[in-house]
């Protein structure tokens, strides 16, 4: 890959429109760094806060053929983007946020109990079976018919409203066994975005990053093309404990740059060994 990438995390919060007046400085340092990257991630999350802000990095990502990649909540705010800016649905929302929205388009999942929130999570391996073959989802994935990947959420895609966001252009390329819950997006028309219900950060590991993260940093340094020709082995079925959880804050996005000249001199498939987080002590 000959890149070295270097990760930025950006305070979603930050970038909404109320921190413009409250908090100028941040709002535009947020905003620069949102600019400034290949690629953005918005990872999951629990409660409100910020998700205003991941849903304006969503936006910014779609409008400007930024790769994007959403995992749990990152797919669901993509998802109520999409309602809002392309659907035209205003008010569009998961119920998580506003329990009165018109446009419920992420709801709460039936099987789970409002009162009790103990053990009503959906949690651990499920399986995605891919319903299409072309997109770019099953391709990273080695072509798999389905795929195994761990859960952690309480929501989940409004299946009611599944057919008019798919009439409008938003792909829903996995789904689960029972096919009406929703597991991947993918805008086809876009150089590469991405989200996943699932959290693929549970399985992925440094000497065998998932297929999406491969992808996400393939698309952000031109490399897309040729990693989707080479075949990606499938990840294990096997399940693994989680490396971390969430931290339920929920108010990061992280944007990537891929800078050339960087000392990742190792095969694609292995590309994000060598690869560092910069300030975070983080490692993908
Ligand atoms: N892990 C997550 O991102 C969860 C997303 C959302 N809060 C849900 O419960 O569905």
């Amino acid at each position: 890959m000959e890149r070295k990438l270097v990760l930025e995390w950006v305070p979603s919060c930050d970038l909404e429109n109320s921190a413009a007046k409250e908090t100028p400085e941040a709002h535009q340092k947020a905003w620069k760094l949102l600019k400034g990257a290949d690629g953005v991630l918005v990872p999951g999350g629990f409660g409100d806060r910020g998700v205003e802000g991941k849903i304006l990095a969503a936006t910014y990502a779609r409008e400007k053929n930024v790769p994007y990649l959403g995992i749990c909540l990152g797919m669901q705010v993509a998802v109520i983007e999409f309602a809002r800016s392309v659907m035209k649905l205003g008010g569009a929302n998961s119920t998580e946020f506003d329990p009165a929205t018109a446009s419920p388009c992420v709801i709460f999942m039936p099987e789970g109990s409002k009162t009790q929130m103990g053990a009503t999570m959906r949690l651990g391996s499920r399986r995605t079976h891919f319903l299409a073959n072309n997109c770019k989802s099953a391709k990273l994935y080695g072509n798999a018919t389905s795929i195994d990947e761990r859960h952690r959420h309480r929501y989940e895609v409004n299946p009611e409203m599944v057919p008019l966001l798919e009439k409008a252009g938003l792909s829903f390329v996995g789904k689960d066994e029972s096919g009406r819950r929703m597991e991947i997006i993918e805008l086809p028309n876009h150089v590469f975005f991405i989200g996943a219900q699932f959290h693929p950060e549970f399985k992925s590991r440094p000497g065998k990053p998932s297929p999406l993260f491969l992808g996400l940093i393939a698309a952000a340094s031109g490399q897309l093309d040729l990693l989707l020709k080479r075949s990606c082995s499938v990840i294990s079925s096997k399940p693994t404990p989680p490396r971390y959880s969430t931290n339920g804050t929920g108010t990061a996005v992280l944007t990537i740059k891929p800078y050339p000249n960087g000392h990742a001199k190792k095969a694609l498939t292995s590309l994000v060994n060598g690869c560092y987080a910069n300030g975070n002590g983080i490692h993908i």
